[in-house]
């Protein structure tokens, strides 16, 4: 039985999942959170500053624990930060707990949306849109592993992608 109480949104970094979480959230009356952000809040500092401070390592410590607060809760959208499924753990978790979405956009498109943005630690490196394509290719198989509804999420709005969300989940979750 799928908890649709508690919706969790997985993804590559860049593919919608803070944007349209937000929107889902507001107009399924639940409460939004994100894991970066509660990282964030807690510690006092950016996701670059713990990085730099604790190595991947420590950060990802930080997102489990994180993880398995939040998805205790109900009533609850929960945004993940990018590689969320990389450990076995927080899949388990996520999936057990949760009805998961994977917004599915290819690495062309994500490159487009964070080729700007330096807040992102993994992405600082000589070849930034290799490393996207690296990070999709291995991380893929893994996002389609915990999620009980994909979406296509290349094309259309973020207000488009919520309603097709939106559409799966009644689905999802009419029984
Ligand atoms: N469907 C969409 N169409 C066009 N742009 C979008 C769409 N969804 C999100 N964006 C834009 O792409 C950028 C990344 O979106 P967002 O921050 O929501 O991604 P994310 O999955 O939360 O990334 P991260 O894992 O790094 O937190 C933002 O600038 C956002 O406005
Ligand atoms: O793709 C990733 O591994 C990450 C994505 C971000 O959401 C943050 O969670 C952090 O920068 C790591
Ligand atoms: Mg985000």
């Amino acid at each position: 039985m799928i908890n649709c109480r508690c919706i969790v949104l997985v993804g590559m970094p860049g593919s919608g999942k803070t944007t349209v979480g937000r929107e889902l959230a507001k107009r399924l009356g639940l409460r939004f959170a994100d894991s970066d952000h509660e990282i964030e809040a807690r510690t006092g500092v950016k996701i670059p500053t713990i990085f730099e401070i604790e190595g991947e390592d420590g950060f990802r410590k930080r997102e489990t624990q994180t993880l398995d607060e939040l998805t205790t809760e109900s009533d609850l959208v929960l945004a993940t930060g990018g590689g969320a499924v990389i450990n076995p753990l927080n899949r388990t978790l996520l999936s057990e707990r949760c009805a998961v979405v994977y917004l599915n956009v290819p690495p062309h498109i994500l490159w487009e949306r964070t080729r700007h943005d330096r807040s992102r630690p993994l992405l600082q490196v000589p070849d930034p849109k290799g490393r996207l394509q690296q990070l999709y290719t291995a991380r893929d198989p893994l996002y389609r592993e915990v999620a009980h509804i994909i979406v296509e999420g290349g094309r259309g709005t973020p207000h488009a992608m919520v309603r097709m969300v939106e559409k799966e989940l009644q689905v999802l979750c009419a029984h």
